[in-house]
């Protein structure tokens, strides 16, 4: 393996969270963030439309909202990942409900995969992230060298 096979993206000790939930788990996902908004009051959070109104309305927390999921917030939520603009997600997706833009939603678990970004699906897993020692500290995450490996790809073509 190579050293330039993959970049170091480093985060900071606030971290920018996006906070995604479907209808069915608004309630937990509102529910949770009460629970924990003497942690979250230090991090810089943002979501989907409704999912970001319901939490700053219940916590007095500054949630930056994004449209509605099933407008498009999903996939702006998606763009600042690309952007190196959200360093770790809550997305309480109802495995229960199917969803109108189920492609987004797809399309947003796949582009926070490719872009290493720590999702939880579930509280436990939310649990597990708010309690972990990088939360009071920096991280460094490893991503592929995508231009790399499209470089790489192109010379492989010729
Ligand atoms: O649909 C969503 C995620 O896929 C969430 O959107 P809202 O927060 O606007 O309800």
């Amino acid at each position: 393996m190579l050293e330039d096979d993959y970049v170091a993206v480093e985060i900071g000790k606030a971290k920018h969270i996006a906070l995604v939930a479907h209808d069915g788990k608004k309630k937990e996902i509102v529910d949770w963030c009460d629970r924990n908004k003497d942690i979250l009051k230090g991090h810089f959070l943002c979501g989907t439309g409704t999912t970001a109104r319901l939490i700053s309305e219940r916590t007095g927390l500054p949630v930056k909202g994004y449209c509605s999921g099933p407008l498009g917030g999903d996939q702006q939520i998606g763009a600042k990942i690309v952007e190196g603009q959200v360093d770790f997600m809550i997305f309480l997706w109802d495995p229960l409900e199917a969803q109108p833009h189920d492609p987004d939603v797809k399309a947003l678990l796949r582009i926070a995969v490719v872009y290493d970004i720590p999702i939880a699906n579930n509280l436990a897993t939310a649990d597990f992230m708010l309690n972990s020692i990088y939360m009071n500290d920096t991280y460094s995450r490893q991503i592929e060298n995508f231009n790399k490996t499209i470089h790489d790809r192109v010379e492989k073509m010729k």
